[in-house]
Parts: C-alpha cells; structure tokens; sequence
C-alpha cells in the first residue's frame, strides 16, 4: 500500500499528509512571512525616529509631505500601531493555520499507522508488546505535535529575517556585511555536528519510552495476578528500573541538546563583535555615519539570533525525526499473509473443509503439524479431541489463515485459501476461541460483533440460542450492562456464552468451536448443545473439546497426537477400537 514512498525521506513522506491542503498551506506561508516582516519593523522604525530627530526637515517621512517634526512623529506612531496590529492579526492566524494542519496530518498519520497495523499476521504482534506498539501509535505521533506546530513557521521567520536583514545590511554597509556573515557557516557546521550526534540519543529516548509503556500495559493487565502474590514492590522496582532507563536516555539528549544553544551564542557573539569594531573603524575614518553605525549594530543581532534559534529546531526536528521514523517503520511492515483474488459469496458457501497433507511449524519452531490430512463434507459436524498441546487450535488457526502453511494445501469449498480474497474467508467462518475476547462495552454491543446490522431481536434471540439470556436479564442493565474491559465483569462461563451467540450472529457456514462450553456447567453445555444443534442443520461445525461428552454425537470424530491424526471414526467406531479414544472415555466416565 505504501511501497510507492518507501526510500523517500521520512519528513517528506510525513509532509505527503497536507497534500490535498494546498490552500491552508499558502495562505499560512504567506501569513507567516508578512508577520516576521511586521516583526522586524521596529527595528527599522527607530531607525526612521532618529532620523527624524537628526535630519528634521529633511528626514525620510518629509518626503511624504510632513514636513514639522510632530507632525511626522505622529504620522511613525500611527505607522508602528498598524504594523504591530498586523504583526498580531497574521500571528493569529498563521499559528491556528499550522496548527490545524499540524492535527490533521496527525489524524491522517495515525488512522493511515492503525489500518497498516490491523493488516498485519498475527506473528507480527506475537513479536511485540502491545505497550510497545500503544507507544507508536499514540506517543510517537503525539510528539509530532510540538515539531508539526511551529517547525514550518520557525524555518520561514528564519529565511525571512535572512533575506530581509541580510539584504538591508548589504545595502546600507556593504564593506560591513562580510564581517557580519562571518559566523554563519560556523554556525551550519555546528548545527550540521550537534544533529548527527542528537538523532541517536533521541532514538533511545523513545525507545526507551516504548519500554515503559510496554512494562506498563503488561502491568494493567495483569494487575490481579500482581495483587495475588503480593508482587507490588516486585513490580514497582521494575517499573523504577524502566522509568530510570528512560531518565538516563533523556539525560544524555538533554547533556547535547542544552549546550547547544550557549555555543551558538558564543559564535554570534563574535559576528556582533566584528560589526561592532570594523564599523566603528569605518565610522573613525568616516566611511560610515554614525547613525546607520548604531543602527548596523542593533540590526545586526536580528540577523544572528535566528541562527541560534535554528539550534531549538534542529533539537524539535530531531526528536520528531525519532517518532516519525518508527511510525515509518511500522507503515514500511510488508503484510505477510496478502489476500487472494477469488471471491467467495457468503451465500454461496457449501462449506466443506479439506486438509490436504498440511505440515505447519510456528515461527523459529519445530512442527506442530506433520502431513495431517482430513476430510470435512459440507454440512458435516466433527468433532476433534487430542491431548493438550497436539495442535488442535492450530488446525483451527490455520483456516483462518491467521499462519501460512509450510506444505500441502487447504482447501474450502474446493479452493485453495490462499486464493481467496481474505475477508470473504474469514467471513464465511465463525470462530469461538479458547480465550474468549470481549471488548469494552455492553453485552448487546458484544453480541452485536457477530453482525453489526442486527435487530435488537436477532441479539435476543442469539443469547437465547447461546443459553445466555437468562443471566443476561439478570444483570443491573440487561443488554446494555456494561462488561468491563476484556468482559472481566462476567464469569469465564457468561463470558463464553456471549461469544457463542455473537458467533450464532454471525450466522457463518462453517461454525468452529474450540472449547467453546469448557467453562459452563455440564448441565448448561446440554442445553447449548441442543440449542446448537438446531442451528447446526445445513453448517459444518468443527468442534475442539477435551469433554468428550461434548463432542460424542458428532458425525465423526478425529483424535489428534503430537501434530498427527491418529484415530477417527464414529463415537461407537473408536470404543470399538478400543485406542486413545476408548481410553479417554473410560477415564471421564468413571469420573
Ligand atoms: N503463537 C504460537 N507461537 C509459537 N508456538 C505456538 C503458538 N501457539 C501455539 N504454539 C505451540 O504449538 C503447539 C500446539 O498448540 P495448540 O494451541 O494448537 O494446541 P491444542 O491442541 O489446541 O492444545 P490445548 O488442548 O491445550 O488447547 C503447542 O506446543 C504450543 O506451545
């Protein structure tokens, strides 16, 4: 999606934001060049009041037909009380025309880094914390604001107060004006070295913000785990350590950043000095008058002070440099798992399932799956039972295609999954996972996850389906009660159901349950079996469960070990083998 722009200079890529902006752009460019013009003014202006005072009648302001000196003194103040309203007026408004395109870029840059990050594998964010990633999105583009809002005004008062001062200064005292410019390239150089040697202390920086924020989330999350072994202090010296980590990465770019400044001021110091003594020589041997003397050396600050002002925008610039490049990274991150072209119509899936000879091995480890093959016909309800660990979820996994395969071939329908466009896959699929997720807010919004054009009713009748509306209209709002981040206000087994009937919502031809009913009672897993069972006419259901209760009227049934399959058949055809499975059996039915 962003191939096109990878290779250009980050800023540049940033700056492609304000695009179709071009107007704003302008119009506080030029607002911002009329009030450094304002600005500097004054200066000119006192320049105009002595020479009022000194030339009387023949001062510049009699051209203009004024010729008594109040009368001209009037006419300078009414002049510097229209400049300085303007200075006012443009600085309003080039500030909120950065500005607002400052949030703008910002707003494009985060919805543009959270699409890119939906897109990406599941391996991607198995790889790194969600404090991690939390910090690009939201602090990295967040400290873009302070660069975003005055970096474009700053460089243009910059180059404004160059031409305009350094071409006067050219003009009234061209003999003076090398020895004025002396300290610039000084100063490009400086700039050029305290850059170089800023941008990697400032990339620890966020770095080492990252690090908290990571350390942080973690921390939130599992803060019952903390409480219950009493761990707080363990924690908090962690969280110290991260936080003094970050303290020392800052100290080091603030060692740099800070001295900066006071160098540039010793090198300006020495452009003021020459201005100040070869223009007084000028003036002994009466090249120079003393008026325009004074006046160069006032003038002559206006031109070197921005030079070191560049110093705090290199520093600004610098630090934004560090956060746009790891959001660019973020951007730059191939998606790994692309879709495919061939659609799949919701309507027109049969839904049979194929695992043709599949080896899988999850990233940097050994197989989890070895040649498996098996056999899923349209409409058909498995169910598959196998110690822990022997890559049931997996299986499941793959079909969605949250992993690519290594070898052989998954075939829906016939297709390759592979092939088909990625969405209408993951659509015709309804997945309730082991660790079932709630998102903050309330139960009916949950359920609503299945399809967000359902009625009311079809919420309803969902959670009845799912067994779950009886306690639903137990709880202080009914539907609309509230279930807490991740659904921690629900028991594990309220929790479950809801995800059942949000995957009911769905109404999906191929219906995969992994442990769905694991934490409800064996009394409500019957019901929900029932239920199930009404809706599972004309659907392939693919069930997980280590009760084998659950999965025993299945029309067939695949025993799983170590990645292979290593019994199938009918519940009555493996108590005949008298295997794995019959083994199993006899234990849980004892129990
Ligand atoms: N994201 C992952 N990255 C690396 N290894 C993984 C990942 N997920 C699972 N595994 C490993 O793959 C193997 C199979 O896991 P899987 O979850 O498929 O087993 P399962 O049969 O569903 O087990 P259970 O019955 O306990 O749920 C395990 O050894 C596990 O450690």
């Amino acid at each position: 999606m962003h191939s096109f722009s990878v290779g250009k200079h980050p800023l540049l890529r940033l700056l492609r934001y304000a695009k179709g902006y071009r107007t704003q752009v302008w119009s506080a460019i030029a607002c911002t060049i009329l009030n450094r013009l304002c600005d500097l003014a004054p200066s000119y202006l006192i320049g105009v009041a002595v020479d009022v005072v000194v030339e009387r009648e023949n001062s510049l302001i009699s051209r203009l037909g004024v010729t008594n000196i109040v009368g001209q003194l009037g006419v300078l103040s009414l002049l510097t009380l229209l400049i300085w309203s303007l200075e006012s007026l443009f600085e309003f408004l080039y500030d909120r025309l950065w500005r607002t395109l400052a949030q703008t870029i910002q707003h494009k840059l985060r919805l543009d880094a959270y699409t890119h990050l939906q897109e990406l594998e599941l391996n991607f964010f198995e790889e790194r914390s969600t404090g991690t990633l939390l910090s690009i999105l939201n602090d990295d583009i967040n400290q873009l604001e302070q660069f975003l809002n005055s970096g474009a005004a700053e460089v243009i008062h910059f180059i404004t107060t160059v031409l305009a001062v350094g071409g006067s200064f050219a003009i009234i005292a061209p003999s003076v004006a090398p020895f004025a410019i002396v300290p610039i390239p000084f100063i490009f150089w400086g700039s050029l070295a305290f850059q170089n040697r800023l941008a990697p202390r400032y990339a620890d920086v966020r770095e080492k913000a990252s690090l908290i924020s990571s350390r942080l989330t973690n921390n939130l999350s599992g803060i019952a785990t903390i409480k219950s072994f009493t761990a707080e202090p363990y924690e908090r010296s962690r969280v110290m350590d991260e936080s003094e980590a970050y303290r020392r990465s800052n100290q080091k770019a603030i060692a740099l950043s800070a001295a900066f400044f006071p160098l540039i001021r010793l090198i300006v110091v020495l452009g003021f000095i020459a201005t100040l003594f070869f223009g007084g020589v000028a003036v002994a041997n009466g090249n120079l008058t003393v008026g325009t003397y004074g006046f160069l050396v006032f003038i002559v600050q206006l031109l070197l002070w921005p030079f070191a002002s560049l110093s705090q925008l290199m520093d600004e610039y610098q630090r934004a440099m560090a956060s746009i490049r790891r959001v660019m990274r973020l951007l730059d991150t191939p998606i790994a798992i692309p879709t495919g072209s061939h659609p799949l119509p919701l309507k027109a899936v049969r839904g049979e399932v194929r695992l043709d000879n599949i080896t899988f091995a999850y990233k940097d480890r050994t197989h989890v799956l070895k040649n498996l093959s098996l056999h899923i016909p349209a409409g058909a309800n498995i169910g598959i039972v196998g110690a822990t660990g022997s890559g049931k979820s997996t299986l499941v996994k793959l079909l969605l295609r949250f992993y690519e395969i290594q070898a052989g071939q998954i075939l829906i329908d016939g297709i390759d999954i592979r092939e088909l466009r990625l969405r209408d896959l993951r659509r015709c699929i309804g997945w309730v996972s082991q660790d079932v997720f709630l998102f903050h807010g309330t139960v009916a919004e949950n359920i609503a996850y299945g399809n967000f054009d359902a009625h009311h009713e079809d919420i309803i009748h969902a959670a009845k389906l799912a067994e779950a509306h009886e306690f639903i209209v137990q709880l202080p709002q009914g539907y609309d009660t509230i279930v807490g981040e991740r659904g921690q206000k629900l028991s594990g087994g309220q929790r479950q159901r809801l995800a059942i009937a949000r995957a009911i919502l769905k109404d999906p031809p191929i219906l995969v349950l992994d442990e769905a009913t694991s934490a409800v009672d064996n009394e409500t897993e019957a019901a929900i079996q029932k239920s199930l069972f009404v809706i599972t006419q004309n659907r392939t259901i693919i069930a997980i469960a280590h009760r084998l209760s659950t999965i025993r009227h299945s029309d067939y049934i695949y025993v799983m070990d170590k990645g292979e399959v290593v019994e199938q058949g009918t519940h009555e055809e493996l108590l005949a083998l008298n295997g794995i499975y019959a083994n199993l059996w006899r234990v849980q039915s004892e129990v």
